[in-house]
């Protein structure tokens, strides 16, 4: 039965309606589209590239897992440039290369070994063609619409456990960390640059959690130390169900900046790899976080960028976003 999408939304609607599950549709957009019924489909937009059953799993649940998204040959070019950056065959502006913790003062520990996280690569050709690749924006697209910015870029190499379960990532919402709304035009998009399962330190999701609102982070009480910045969630219910994201190399997650996610311990051998970029419509606006829970964080980014510039410049937690932007598709209309 070859129904096209907007049929077969609306089958599922009607299904939907039957079952008394209160789902009102809006076939253009996530916006303020009314036919008869008010709008319900707030997170996605319809760009024909969800089927209306991943369009609604998208607004349960707050993620979604496309597989093999990005080819074998585009991951390898990732990792061989990250192996340059390691070695510091190249020089790229405003990259952060951050070593674990544990590692942190040690001097014996170098190359990729060394390596935790690689942030900011917008000013790398070849590693920022992640962020640009046609596959993958257009299923961002679905969340952001059409004026795309890549905002936050990362390449996290999650290194075996030395023991101190450092290598964790607490739980958190990303959101934390942006200065930007509406949250809903905001995505995140997380590659396997490998296999990547319960063993090296999947990811870990409390489906649904893309609902509530933004919470309270703070450094958890690790008595091995926590990484600069992994902010955690001071209380989250442990209770919840947690799903383990297993995944294949080059299948990707696309999930919602409110989405409570974090990342086990590594307890292979191996560095886990994975590609990441935090995409947000350029229609977005900046907030002022001062008094808010995102308060700390502010502060933490300003005070670094003190350190890394030199005190006579500030430098605010907008402005280091409004730096690191990148439009990717469509224009740069207010972020
Ligand atoms: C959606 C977004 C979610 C997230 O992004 S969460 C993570 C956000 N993370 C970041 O933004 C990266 C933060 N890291 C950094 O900026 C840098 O790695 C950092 C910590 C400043 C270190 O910079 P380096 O250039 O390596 O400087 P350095 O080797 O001279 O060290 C300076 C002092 O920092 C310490 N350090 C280094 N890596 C660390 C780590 N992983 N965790 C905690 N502390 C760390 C280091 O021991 C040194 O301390 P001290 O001044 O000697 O006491
Ligand atoms: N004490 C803790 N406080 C906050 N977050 C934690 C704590 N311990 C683990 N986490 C976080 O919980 C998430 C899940 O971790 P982990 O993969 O170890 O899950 P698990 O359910 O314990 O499964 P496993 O049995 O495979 O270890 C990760 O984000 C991890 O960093
Ligand atoms: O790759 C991981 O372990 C998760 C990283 C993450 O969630 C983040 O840096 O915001
Ligand atoms: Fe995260
Ligand atoms: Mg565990």
């Amino acid at each position: 039965m070859a129904l096209r999408a907007k049929e077969r939304l609306k089958v599922v609607f009607n299904h939907l309606d039957r079952s008394g599950v209160k789902v009102h549709t809006s076939f253009t957009s996530a916006q303020n589209v009314s036919h008869h019924h008010p709008v319900a489909l707030k997170y996605t937009f319809d760009t024909d590239v969800l089927s209306p059953e991943q369009r609604l799993a998208y607004e349960e649940n707050g993620f979604i897992l496309i597989k093999n998204l990005v080819s074998e040959e585009d991951i390898d070019r990732f990792r061989n440039e990250f192996e340059r950056i390691c070695k510091r065959d190249v020089k790229i502006p405003g990259l952060v290369i951050m070593r674990d913790v544990s590692i942190a003062k040690s001097e014996f520990v170098q190359g990729e070994k060394a390596v935790t996280k690689l942030q900011d690569f917008q000013e790398d050709p070849e590693m920022f063609r992640y962020c640009s690749l046609p596959q993958i924006l257009k299923y961002v697209e679905c969340f952001t619409g059409p004026n795309i910015m890549a905002m936050h870029t990362m390449l996290i190499n999650k290194p075996p456990d030395t023991g101190k379960k450092t290598s964790r990532h607490p739980m958190h919402q990303d959101l934390h960390y942006f200065p930007f709304r509406p949250a809903d035009r905001i995505v995140c998009a997380w590659t396997a640059m490998e296999k990547v399962n319960r063993q090296n330190g999947c990811l870990v999701v409390l489906p649904g959690t893309h609902k509530g609102a933004l919470k309270e982070h703070i450094y958890p009480e690790w008595e091995g130390g926590v990484n600069k910045m992994y902010h955690g969630i001071k209380d989250y219910n442990s209770n919840h169900p947690r799903v383990h994201l297993e995944m294949e190399k080059g299948d990707t997650v696309f999930f919602h900046p409110l989405l409570i996610h974090g990342s086990g311990m590594n307890q292979t051998q191996g560095f886990r790899k994975a590609i990441s970029c935090h995409y947000a419509s350029a229609d977005c606006h900046y907030i002022d976080v001062k008094g808010s829970t995102q308060e700390n964080i502010s502060k933490e980014v300003e005070e670094l960028a003190r350190k890394r510039i030199g005190s006579d410049t500030t430098i605010s937690f907008q402005d280091s976003w409004a730096l690191r932007g990148r439009v990717v598709q469509g224009n740069r209309t207010s972020l």
